[in-house]
């Protein structure tokens, strides 16, 4: 499965930390950040991560394309809900084409605990099918 890792300034610590403790799950798949994002998590956890620009440069769009084009699976995205964002049109468009797409997106750590068991799981094969229509 692809997934995409995302948080804002004041909820990276929340993401590295949630980083390690599910690196045994993350490890199996091919993860993607935003630039920060990922450079703080692959500093602390050494998981492999595919780096996009950093959000407020174009990041979530970059990754709101891979959805449009059924390339990403899982979105995790730590929002700031108490900070306003110069990109905050952008993080919008990537909320939204999650549920044009019906991606699983969780925007906060109680729901990606969830998310991330789940697919631990197997509750997330139905992606494997709608990536099989895809190609
Ligand atoms: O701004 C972001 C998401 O909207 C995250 O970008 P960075 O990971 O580069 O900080």
């Amino acid at each position: 499965m692809k997934i995409a890792l995302i948080a804002h300034d004041k909820k990276k610590d929340d993401l590295v930390t949630f980083s390690i403790a599910y690196k045994h799950i993350l490890q199996q798949h091919e993860l993607f950040a935003t630039g920060t994002t990922g450079q703080r998590i692959m500093d602390a956890t050494g998981l492999e991560i595919s780096r996009f620009r950093s959000g407020p440069l174009g990041g979530d769009q970059q990754i709101g394309a891979m959805i449009a084009e059924n390339n990403m699976d899982m979105v995790i995205f730590f929002r700031d809900p108490l900070t306003a964002q110069p990109h905050e049109p952008d993080i919008s468009a990537l909320m939204r084409l999650s549920d044009v797409y019906q991606i699983p997106l969780a925007t906060n750590m109680g729901t990606a605990e969830v998310l991330l068991k789940g697919l631990e799981h197997g509750f997330i094969d139905f992606r494997l099918l709608a990536q099989r229509r895809g190609k």
